[in-house]
């Protein structure tokens, strides 16, 4: 028995386009970024792997992606959860900064640990910034605890518990479940699967709208480390852009 786990990552969205850090700025998807998630659904039309269940962020590009994948697979009336938990991780100060300048600004090793290291949040984000989500009504439930930035640890220790109490029992359940996310969302969580090293998570990159399947043992430990990308060709030219980001 082993149970089958889709994690899509958002399509380009119009901040992706343009260079720009998101985090939990809610931006709408570009127009490649809506051919991608149509794509997506297609290849899990085309693979028959049909979700049974859908796991969102509460975040625009990664809702709207699920529902044009949906779509394109014929599953549009499928139940769906939308949990913070699932959210991008919160950029801090860096949110809506260009990635060239900033890396131009800071320098590689600086705008790298911000963006790739384990541990190290970027600055928070001022309350009165454009850029905060502070007074959102979507978060009022955070209170005080709303983020102003997050590391990738502490995006992993936000997920993990809507990992165990909410995916882990659709799976168990024998559903196929799809999670709509973020690339740091999805980086968190990989690494939690794979169980990769604070380290080693720095070099993973998750590309825009290609659905990466894992099958998990009774264990809920990958059948395959690192799980298959439906289009492994588009999906490895894409790891390379997310990487190269801020370089053009
Ligand atoms: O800007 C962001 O929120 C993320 C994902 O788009 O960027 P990065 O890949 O640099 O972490």
């Amino acid at each position: 028995m082993t149970y089958t786990l889709i994690l899509l990552r958002h399509g380009q969205s119009e901040w992706n386009e343009k260079n720009l850090f998101t985090g939990w700025y809610d931006v709408p998807l570009s127009d490649l970024g809506r051919t991608e998630a149509v794509r997506g659904g297609e290849l899990l039309a085309e693979e028959g792997l049909l979700p049974d269940v859908l796991h969102t962020s509460l975040l625009k590009r990664a809702i709207i992606t699920a529902n044009l994948a949906l779509e394109a697979a014929d599953r549009s009336w499928i139940p769906v959860k939308r949990n913070w938990r699932l959210n991008e991780r919160h950029y801090g100060a860096l949110q809506g900064k260009d990635k060239a300048q900033t890396l131009a600004e800071f320098g590689e090793e600086q705008f790298m640990e911000w963006r790739r290291s384990y541990d190290t949040p970027p600055p928070p984000l001022a309350d009165d910034s454009e850029f905060s989500q502070i007074g959102d009504p979507r978060y009022a439930d955070l209170g005080d605890d709303a983020p102003r930035t997050e590391c990738l640890k502490d995006v992993l220790v936000r997920l993990l518990p809507y990992w165990e109490d909410q995916v882990k029992p659709d799976l168990a359940a024998g559903k196929t479940v799809l999670v709509a996310a973020h690339g740091n969302s999805l980086r968190a969580l990989v690494k939690h699967l794979d169980g990769i090293s604070d380290a080693d998570i720095s070099g993973l990159n998750i590309p825009t709208g290609i659905p990466l399947v894992y099958e998990l043992d009774e264990h809920f430990k990958p059948v395959v480390a690192g799980g298959k990308y439906l289009d492994p060709a588009a999906a490895a030219e894409a790891i390379k852009a997310v990487a190269n980001q801020g370089r053009r």
